[in-house]
C-alpha cells in the first residue's frame, strides 16, 4: 500500500513509523529540518527506552508523489484545511482519507477534497512526543477506534486491517458521533488540564482539586452531547476518561507541548467547538468557556517578553 502521511510530527511519526514497516509511507511536512533530518538518517522512535530506526520516505509539504492508497492526516485541526488543500494531489477517486485528529470539524475539512464514502474519522489513544528532528517518543499504546461518514461504506475496515497488520490495534465502531463525542470528552478535560497545569496526564486522576475540575468540564460535554442527540452516561464518561488517564499516565498531551514550546493550541476546535454548539441548545457551559478564555490568554504571552 501506497501511504502518505500529512504533519511529520509526533503523531505523523508514530503512524508512519509502524505503517512503514508493511507500506510505502511518505511524511510530508512543511518543517525542513524535520524532512532533512528523515531524509538523511531516517526516523528514530524510542519506545520501552529502546532506540529503533524506521527507514520511511519524507518530503515537504505539496511534493507531487502522485495518488496514494492511503492519505492519514495527522497536522494539528486548525491545519486540517490548508495540508489537505496543498496536497490533493495524493487524493484519487479510490483514496482514503483518514483522520485521527483531535478537535471538531476535521471531517468536513477533508470532505472539499475527497469523497464522503473514502473518509475515515476516528480516536488514537496513542500518545507521543517529539524529541528532536527525525526523533520521537511513543510514551502510551492505546487502540485506534475508526468509522466511515457514509454508514455504507465499509472502508473503516479495510484501513482498520492496514492498521493491525502493522502492529497498530484498531476496531471500527458504526457510531461516528459516539467517536467524536468520546474524544472531545477526553481532550476537553485532559488536554486543557495538563496545559493549565504543566503537568503529566497521570497527575489529574492523583490530585483531588485537578480531577474535581476534570469531571466538572466532562459533565458540561455530556449535556451538551446529550442535547445534540448522542446520550452518554455521565459515570462511564468519567471513567472512561480516567482509564485514558492511567493508561497515558508518564505522556505529555499534546496541548502540553504546544504550550510548552510556544505553539498556538487546538482549543477553538476542542472546548470552543463545545461552547459554540452549546449555544445552540440553550446548555450553559461556565467551566469550558473559562478554560477557553485561559488557553487564549497564555497564547497572548508568548509574545511577551520575560519579566
Ligand atoms: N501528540 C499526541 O500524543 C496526540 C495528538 N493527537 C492529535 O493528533 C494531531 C497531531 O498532533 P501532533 O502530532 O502532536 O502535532 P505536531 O504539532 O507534533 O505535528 C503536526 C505537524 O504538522 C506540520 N504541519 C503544519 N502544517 C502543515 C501542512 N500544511 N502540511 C504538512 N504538515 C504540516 C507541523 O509543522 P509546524 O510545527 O512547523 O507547524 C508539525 O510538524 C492533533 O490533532 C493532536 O491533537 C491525538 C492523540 C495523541
Ligand atoms: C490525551 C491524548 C494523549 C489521548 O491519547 C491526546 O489525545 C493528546 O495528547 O492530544
Amino acid at each position: 500500500m501506497k501511504i502518505a502521511v500529512l504533519g511529520a510530527g509526533a503523531m505523523g511519526c508514530l503512524y508512519g513509523a509502524y505503517l512503514s514497516q508493511k507500506n510505502d509511507v511518505t511524511l510530508l511536512d512543511v518543517y525542513q529540518p524535520q524532512v532533512d533530518a528523515i531524509q538523511k538518517n531516517g526516523l528514530i522512535m524510542i519506545e520501552n527506552k529502546q532506540e529503533k530506526l524506521f527507514h520511511v520516505n519524507a518530503a515537504l509539504s505539496g511534493t507531487d508523489i502522485g495518488h496514494a492508497d492511503l492519505v492519514l492526516v495527522f497536522v494539528k485541526s486548525t491545519q486540517t484545511y490548508d495540508a489537505v488543500k496543498e496536497n490533493q494531489k495524493l487524493i484519487g477517486d479510490k483514496t482514503l482519507v483518514m483522520t485521527l485528529q483531535n478537535g471538531a470539524g476535521n471531517d468536513r475539512d477533508i470532505l472539499k477534497f475527497a469523497k464522503h464514502e473514502n473518509i475515515i474519522i476516528g480516536t488514537s489513544k496513542h500518545n507521543s512526543v517529539t524529541v528532536e528532528p527525525g526523533k520521537f517518543q511513543h510514551t502510551a499504546f492505546g487502540v485506534t477506534t475508526i468509522g466511515t461518514m457514509d454508514s455504507h461504506s465499509q472502508k473503516d475496515l479495510i484501513a482498520a486491517d492496514i492498521l493491525n497488520q502493522s502492529g497498530l490495534e484498531a476496531i471500527v465502531s458504526d457510531d461516528i458521533q459516539r467517536i467524536i463525542w468520546s474524544k472531545l470528552f477526553v481532550n476537553m478535560s485532559v488536554n486543557t488540564l495538563t496545559a493549565l497545569l504543566q503537568t503529566r496526564i497521570g497527575y489529574l486522576i492523583r490530585n483531588k482539586d485537578a480531577w474535581d475540575f476534570v469531571k466538572r468540564v466532562v459533565y458540561e460535554g455530556v449535556e451538551v452531547a446529550e442535547a445534540d442527540g448522542t446520550y452518554f452516561d455521565r459515570r462511564e464518561t468519567l471513567e472512561m476518561v480516567r482509564k485514558v488517564c492511567i493508561e497515558a499516565g508518564d505522556g505529555y498531551t499534546s496541548m502540553y507541548q504546544d504550550r510548552k514550546n510556544k505553539r498556538l493550541t487546538e482549543i477553538d476546535k476542542i472546548n470552543g467547538a463545545v461552547v459554540e454548539q452549546a449555544k445552540l441548545y440553550g446548555v450553559p457551559t461556565p467551566y469550558n468557556a473559562l478554560i477557553v478564555d485561559l488557553i487564549h490568554a497564555i497564547e497572548g504571552t508568548y509574545c511577551e517578553l520575560p519579566d
